[in-house]
């Protein structure tokens, strides 16, 4: 799928995505990332009916994302939030629920303010909302209604770091529920947290896709630390290989009982562990390396 910004009387525009291929799959957590400017909201935005694709075609929940009983099974969150001033959030719900097609459900709309921890202001008119209050009820209106599709522009944005994790359980509760999350974020560590599977986007392509712990490589790789007075020897015949700095080794094991082994058999020769972690790489690594990669095939190609 393709999508051209043109201006009227124009004929060149902003090409936003170009030859977007991607396919995500019934019941995932998917997250889409990518520097600025990728083409992450015209793809959502696309999904959503909003923006036509200039090439190309988009089929959501086994149709068209034009088809209205289509649009009321997905949930949405948009980057911009624009909301009514002057409303209480249960007259926002409301109207949002009827929009849907739903039958008036005051009492569920109620439990959704409290589930996204707004129940302190029912009361009070949504223009006197802060930012990340406003974040909230937008969460709240996306969930309205059980989704089929969730699908969320930097839904975290202006929420306070405690809100930040009720948000992220409240997004693994509706995954586990078996909605389709599609998460924008640039909140890298909590597409790490929430998503199973991930997108790299950018300059209007797909870089890379796949599951996450297969992204993140490296992933089963430990690095340990002992205390001086052991010999490399004992610790390579415990499975340990000895790294560049004094006293740190590494050890690949998927499973923690491979590490459990070699940890044992380090101690019995006498080792001290003093330090344990890690050694994969995490997503911004990932999408650094994947993006880099990317900008230089472009320089080679021009
Ligand atoms: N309505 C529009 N008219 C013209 N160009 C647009 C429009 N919306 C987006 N673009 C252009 O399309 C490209 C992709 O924009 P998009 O907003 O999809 O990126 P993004 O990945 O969501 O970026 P960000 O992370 O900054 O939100 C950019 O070059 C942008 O300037």
């Amino acid at each position: 799928m393709s999508k051209t910004y043109r201006r009227a009387f124009r004929k060149t525009g902003t090409v936003a995505l170009r030859g977007m291929d991607l396919s995500v799959p019934q019941g995932s957590a998917f997250g889409l990332i990518g520097p600025n400017g990728a083409g992450k909201t015209t793809f959502i935005k696309s999904i959503l009916g909003i923006v036509q694709p200039t090439e190309g075609a988009v089929r959501v929940l086994g149709g068209s994302p034009e088809d209205a009983r289509i649009r009321a099974r997905i949930g949405y969150l948009p980057e911009r939030l624009h909301l009514p001033h002057a409303w209480t959030p249960t007259a926002f719900l409301a109207t949002v629920g009827r929009l849907k097609g739903l039958a008036p459900d005051p009492a569920g709309n109620l439990r959704l303010l409290e589930r996204v921890g707004l129940s302190d202001a029912v009361g009070r008119k949504i223009g006197g909302y802060s930012k990340g209050m406003r974040q909230r009820l937008g969460l709240a209106a996306a969930l309205i209604g059980k989704p089929d599709l969730l699908v969320l522009d930097e839904p975290t944005d202006g929420i306070d770091p405690m809100g930040r994790m009720e948000v992220r359980r409240i997004l693994q509760e509706e995954v586990q529920r078996g909605t389709t999350l599609f998460l924008n974020s640039h909140l890298l560590a909590e597409t790490e947290r929430v998503c199973d599977r991930v997108a790299i986007l950018a300059d209007g392509r797909v870089l890379r896709e796949g599951r996450l712990d297969e992204l993140v490589r490296g992933a089963s790789r430990w690095l340990a630390r002992f205390a001086p007075g052991v010999s490399v020897e004992a610790l390579t015949q415990a499975g340990f290989v000895q790294g560049r700095a004094d006293g740190v080794y590494h050890v690949d094991a998927g499973d923690p009982a491979v590490l459990n082994v070699a940890l044992d058999r380090a101690r019995a020769a006498g080792a001290l562990l003093v330090e344990l972690r890690r050694d994969g790489m995490d997503l911004e690594s990932v999408l650094l390396g994947t993006v880099g990669a990317g900008a230089s095939r472009v320089e080679v190609a021009a």
